[in-house]
């Protein structure tokens, strides 16, 4: 039997729990409880998705599901790892040195990469969504959860607001979503892991910035992350084009040349904590 651990999360969705699995003390799973009452779409999505993906470190995949006295749908899943918003808060300045955020930026083009050859698009990635594992070797390992509000990537086009911190401008005005917009997503994770806050926080305030920010970096960001907004616009720039994945990690490389992004991302333990350096 699962023995529920600890509460890590109340969202949208409903509460998230780690459970002690049975047989293996050392071993977590994750149980979400979906809100009573609430449209099964995105409960059936997650599901649907959970169990098409392959099993590794840096995607949930399914173990078992159900319903609860016939009102809460549950799931549970693999762990993947603590989420970066998580991560960021064990740090007092609540941002990573540029090396590892060049780390995890090489790594999230690749694992969000991944993720669309298995044919979904995210629409999802903000900074409760990733999560950062460590695989059999030590080494940590960008993951990726919450697949809610997933779309098949060759399905018919979807075209809603989503006006969030992590959305694409594109979304913010309803265009249809596409692989781009997740790949923009990430390079808005970047962002979060220097803390940097161009866009503010009302939401009026930040589609305006954004749209500013599509323009030109000026008085958003300081010159020295120009880089972010090179990058933005590589990734903007193949809309049209099939995604090409290695033009953006060439352009990664050329930021710090001192260091391979390749790689580890490097850390220190405190208290059995990993923190990101
Ligand atoms: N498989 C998992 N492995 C590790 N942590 C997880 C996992 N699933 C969920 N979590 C944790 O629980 C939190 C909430 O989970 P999730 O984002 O799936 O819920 P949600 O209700 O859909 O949230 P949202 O409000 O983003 O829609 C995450 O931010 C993360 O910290």
């Amino acid at each position: 039997m699962y023995t529920v651990k600890q509460l890590i999360g109340v969202g949208q969705y409903g509460k998230v729990y780690v459970l002690n699995t049975p047989q293996e003390p050392n071993e977590l799973v994750v149980l979400k409880v979906q809100r009573e009452l609430r449209d099964p779409t995105s409960f059936e999505t997650e599901v649907q998705v959970l169990s098409s993906i392959p099993q590794s470190c840096q995607f949930s995949t399914a173990i078992l599901q159900g319903t609860i006295g016939d009102v809460y749908n549950f799931i549970i899943m693999t762990h993947v790892g603590i989420c970066l918003r998580k991560m960021l808060r064990r740090k007092d300045s609540f941002c990573f040195s540029l090396q590892n955020t060049l780390r995890i930026g090489f790594q999230l083009f690749d694992l969000v990469h991944l993720f669309h050859s298995f044919g979904w698009l995210h629409r999802d990635l903000h900074w409760g969504n990733v999560t950062i594992n460590t695989d059999a070797y030590g080494r940590l390992k960008m993951g990726m959860i919450d697949y809610g509000l997933c779309v098949p990537l060759n399905g018919p086009d979807v075209s809603e607001f989503l006006s969030q911190w992590h959305t694409s401008l594109y979304s913010t005005h309803g265009c249809p979503y596409t692989e781009t917009d997740d790949f923009v997503s990430v390079v808005f994770l970047l962002m979060r892991c220097l803390n940097l806050e161009p866009f503010g926080h009302r939401v009026s305030e930040i589609e305006e910035r954004k749209a500013q920010f599509h323009a030109s970096p000026d008085g958003l960001i300081d010159d020295q992350y120009h880089w972010i907004w090179n990058l933005y616009h590589l990734v903007e720039s193949q809309r049209s084009t099939e995604f090409n994945n290695n033009a953006v990690k060439n352009y990664i490389r050329t930021i710090d040349r001192s260091f391979d992004p390749i790689s580890k991302i490097t850390y220190t333990k405190h208290n059995g904590l990993v923190i990101i350096d």
